[in-house]
């Protein structure tokens, strides 16, 4: 890696599941990096785990670790902070780093509701620095490349429909009352763990601009509902032109390989892997009768793309990323919202926010 490229030193703050599959990715030594990653500093409930997080996942690094957040962001040795707790703690540790002064990266679903993330965002806002939802998806080669295919191109004419699903067996009635996938108090359901990647793909694969700029679709919903927590959810985005995405989620049953199908009037495209993870597509075109495939290049998982996409816009002065603004959280979580006003599914947070 060239010394030239923008570094960031990261705080993590969490060191849960995603955290350590964020830092793996980060520590992988890259040909085509446009960013230095250092993992600076760990941020968890007890330092003997923080400890054994760096054990097993940065082996050979000696990040600080710190037997809580405030650690993290009093750290003058860290510019920003990645967030990745369970999504009703998002709001108030997004608030903590920023008063702090600090940059952050923080995990989907960015805020438990749009009230939340736009408390967030006028912080933000107020002290100048950056701030984004790691919807990490829409950072992928690929999704980028289909993106271009279906708006720029119009490869497979004009999009009709989009069918959209995630779901997994997590086995929700072996959990206890304190699992993030259980209690609504910390944002349990399949909408926000998963039910977001398919509003995120419905939402792109439907338009070409985002946020503020984008369609209004109607949203028709119902859920599937256990102690008040979803465990499906179905969704129509019905746009003004009769395009329809049609989105599921579910944590009974497993999604099949091709997670999504986008049908346009001169073919169709299937996309394959999981459903916050391509990596792979092939676009059917009738009008020439012929298919080409497109595949994922990359180690790991695939989280440097929004990294160093990160650092890049930090390194430009930015606050907000082009590819996921704050507009863009603020109307998927609008999407999310008004999902669980027909379906059913409430947090206590949401009378509070
Ligand atoms: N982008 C992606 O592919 C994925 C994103 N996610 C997102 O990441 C976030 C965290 O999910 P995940 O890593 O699966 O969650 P985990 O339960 O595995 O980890 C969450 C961590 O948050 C901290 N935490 C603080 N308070 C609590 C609490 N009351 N209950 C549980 N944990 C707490 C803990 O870290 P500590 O004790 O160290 O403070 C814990 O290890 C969610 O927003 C989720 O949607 C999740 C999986 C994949
Ligand atoms: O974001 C996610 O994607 C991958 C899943 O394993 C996880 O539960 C979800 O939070």
């Amino acid at each position: 890696m060239s010394g030239e490229l923008p570094t960031l030193r990261w705080g993590i703050v969490g060191t849960g599941l995603i955290s350590s599959w964020f830092v793996h990715d980060l520590a992988l030594d890259r040909e085509d990096a446009k960013a230095r990653h250092i993992i600076q500093a760990i941020g968890s409930s007890s330092v003997d785990k923080g400890k054994a997080f760096v054990e097993k996942h940065l082996p050979g690094q000696s990040p600080t670790i710190y037997g809580s957040y405030e650690g993290i962001y009093a750290d003058a040795n860290v510019d920003i902070v990645y967030i990745g707790t369970p999504h009703a703690f998002h709001k108030q540790n997004c608030l903590d780093a920023i008063n702090a002064g600090k940059h952050v990266l923080c995990e989907k679903s960015f805020a438990l509701n749009a009230k939340e993330a736009q408390t967030v965002f006028d912080a933000a806002k107020a002290k100048g620095v950056f701030v984004m939802e790691a919807m990490w998806t829409r950072f992928f080669p690929l999704t980028r490349t289909i993106q271009s295919l279906l708006h720029k191109e119009k490869a497979i004419g004009s999009i009709h429909r989009i069918f959209c699903d995630f779901a997994m067996d997590q086995n929700i009635a072996s959990l206890g009352p304190e699992s993030r996938l259980k209690n609504p108090a910390l944002g349990a359901g399949t909408l926000l763990d998963t039910g977001v990647y398919c509003v995120t793909w419905g939402l792109l694969g439907s338009d070409a601009e985002i946020g503020e700029k984008a369609q209004k679709p109607e949203i028709i919903a119902k859920q599937t509902l256990v102690d008040g927590v979803d465990i499906a959810t179905s969704a129509v985005l019905l746009y003004p032109n009769g395009r329809q995405a049609i989105l599921t989620s579910s944590s009974i049953v497993k999604t099949k390989s091709v997670f999504c199908t986008i049908q346009g009037t001169e073919g169709y495209i299937d996309i394959e892997g999981y459903t916050s993870t391509p990596v792979s597509f092939t676009v059917y075109s009738s009008k020439v009768g012929s298919s080409k495939k497109y595949e994922s290049k990359g180690p790991g998982m695939g989280f440097y793309w929004e990294a160093d996409a990160v650092a890049l816009d930090i390194a430009a002065g930015k606050t907000q990323s082009e590819i996921m603004p704050w507009a863009e959280t603020i109307r998927v979580l609008g999407i999310l919202d008004e999902i669980r006003r027909q379906g059913g599914a409430r947090f206590p947070q949401d009378e509070t926010a």
